[in-house]
């Protein structure tokens, strides 16, 4: 229904009148808790190194200067709070809806989704950090927010978003299960990078990760970073998506 593939035709069109929503015009990040250290990469504690490499991975030099540039990861985005509350307003919707395992366009397998233009107060304010932390004035953020949720046995296929209704920019929060997201190089797919994605953290993935690399979430039988099995269960995502650029 929602999400923003390259090659789903309904989608492209579901998405045209999101396109005629409110511009927002805020001022830059106030969001301050973390310290941004390796570009790209954001720690609350400082310790650089040990962040990157417990979230990120890349195959080669060329992918780790790509993550480096274009992911940036908050941890901890979502104090637990904060997830039950997301938590509480989405599921009533969702469970009404049933997984679908047949999707047309074959891009996204034991799923469902919605999107959502109001909220609540309390994730008003969560969805407006998120904003001020992924998009900077002038760039508007499309005014619904995608919720995809996969079943244990779900998983999302390498895609790239669609370049027609969606911008420059994609910002995800994960609930519930941890999973890894598989970047890989459209042009040479031996290139790849993996960003371990834990539940109430902020992935941002912006220019080059989000147009010249395919992502994709793996399914739970492959789903690994660096070499240790990251089990998967239900996990719902969150994501707000720029504009195109007018
Ligand atoms: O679940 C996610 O974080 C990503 C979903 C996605 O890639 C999409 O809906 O286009
Ligand atoms: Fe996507």
């Amino acid at each position: 229904m929602t999400s923003c593939l390259t090659f789903s035709i309904p989608k492209l069109m579901y998405f045209t009148p999101v396109l005629l929503g409110a511009i927002r015009n805020r001022p830059l990040p106030a969001f301050t808790s973390n310290s941004l250290c390796k570009r790209g990469t954001v720690s609350m504690n400082g310790d650089c190194s040990k962040w990157w490499e417990r979230l990120l991975s890349a195959s080669d030099p060329d992918t780790e200067k790509l993550l480096q540039d274009n992911v940036e990861i908050h941890e901890d985005f979502l104090s637990l709070e904060e997830h039950e509350s997301l938590l509480a307003e989405i599921e009533p919707y969702l469970k009404r809806l049933r997984y679908e395992y047949d999707h047309w366009d074959d891009a996204i397998h034991g799923y469902r989704e919605t999107e959502r233009k109001q909220w609540n107060d309390s994730n008003t304010k969560i969805l407006d950090r998120v904003k001020s932390v992924a998009f900077q004035p002038p760039e508007a953020p499309l005014p619904f927010v995608h919720v995809l949720d996969i079943n244990k046995d779900g998983y999302i296929k390498p895609h790239v978003d669609s370049v027609r209704f969606c911008g420059r920019t994609i910002a995800g929060l994960s609930l519930l299960s941890e999973s890894v997201m598989r970047l890989v190089c459209e042009k040479d797919k031996s290139k790849s990078g993996d960003i371990l994605l834990l539940p109430r953290s902020l992935y941002i993935l912006r220019d080059q990760a989000r147009f010249d690399y395919t992502h994709e979430v793996l399914p739970d039988k492959t789903s690994m970073f660096k070499g240790k099995s990251i089990p998967r269960s239900r996990r719902i995502s969150v994501i707000s998506r720029l504009e195109v650029k007018q």
